[in-house]
């Protein structure tokens, strides 16, 4: 039987994952969002054919899946307000940066299936990549079909250890962020050398595309792979030589660390000796 899956709160991470399911065929009819904002509720239910409700208690009780996507600042009072509700037969599972499984069982206050992922926006394509991990209460059973879940929407990778959660925010969670940005600042450059942005952006986008694809589908090293467009004394030499002079190691290095940082900060917010 299709499990039916509660979304709670419905925003750009839970639309995200939704519109994905939908495309590769999940029912309509098995997913249910919950927003508090009316007119949200008639263009998700009235666009996407999935039951809008305004009660986050309602959703949960008619739901196998419930998963949590509000913001990491409202998710302990959004998951105490439902937790009567919880069954033990239940799955959740929450998208929120930097919120530990310890954190999420507390707020449940039942032994229940809880995982913990870090997905990405492509997902709505089709082309997302997703980081997993789950408490001990989520069967073998359960996390097949957590894997099952978030493959019909891209990739994803379980890791061991609930540390390694931070590093996957700033590997795939944030980092379609910085792509757009790397594309945002190509576009800029290119406008100030005269070509209109529709074609910077197919141009660069495509670029980005066909290299991102060099990288998953032809089994060499990502070094070798940019030595192969590195003409000596060519053109893409100097491209790189002001990359270097800029840094670029340290300027992502520092990046990817504020990242985890933060993710790690959040975690501490919620952890059980700041709330004791
Ligand atoms: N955006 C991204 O790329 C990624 C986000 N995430 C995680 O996803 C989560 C959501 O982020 P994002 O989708 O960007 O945020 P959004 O603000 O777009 O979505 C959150 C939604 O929650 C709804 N909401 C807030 N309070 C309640 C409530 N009490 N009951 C029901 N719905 C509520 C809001 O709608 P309304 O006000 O109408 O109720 C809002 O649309 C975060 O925890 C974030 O860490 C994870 C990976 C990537
Ligand atoms: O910026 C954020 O906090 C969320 C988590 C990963 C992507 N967006």
């Amino acid at each position: 039987m299709t499990p039916s899956i509660a979304f709670i709160g419905v925003g750009n991470m839970a639309r995200a994952i939704f519109s994905g399911l939908l495309a590769s065929g999940y029912p309509a009819e098995k997913i249910i969002g919950t927003s508090r904002t009316p007119e949200k509720r008639d263009y998700y239910h009235d666009h996407y054919g999935i039951a809008m409700l305004a009660e986050n208690e309602l959703a949960v009780s008619q739901a196998d899946v419930v998963v949590l996507c509000v913001k990491p600042a409202q998710m302990q009072s959004v998951v105490e307000d439902f937790a009567a509700q919880v069954r033990e037969d239940q799955l959740f599972i929450s998208v929120a940066a930097g919120i530990e499984l310890e954190a999420l069982s507390r707020w449940l206050n039942t032994d229940v299936a809880v995982v913990r992922s870090m997905p990405n926006t492509p997902s709505q394509l089709g082309a997302g990549m997703t980081g997993l991990i789950a408490n001990h209460h989520t069967s073998a059973e359960q996390k097949s079909w957590v894997s099952e879940l978030f493959s019909s929407i891209g990739h994803s990778v379980w890791v061991e250890e609930e540390e390694h959660m931070h590093t996957v925010t700033s590997l795939s969670g944030s980092a379609p962020a910085y792509f757009f940005r790397f594309l945002e600042a190509m576009v800029k450059s290119a406008a100030a050398q005269g070509l209109d942005e529709k074609t910077s952006r197919e141009l660069a986008s495509y670029a980005m595309l066909g290299a991102a694809r060099m990288v998953i589908e032809l089994d060499e090293p990502i070094a070798q792979l940019r030595k192969n467009i590195t003409s000596p004394k060519g053109t893409t030499e100097q491209a790189l030589l002001s990359f270097e002079a800029s840094d670029i190691d340290t300027i992502v290095a520092d990046a990817m660390t504020a990242c985890s940082n933060r993710s790690k900060e959040m975690a501490n917010d919620f952890s059980v000796q700041k709330n004791k």
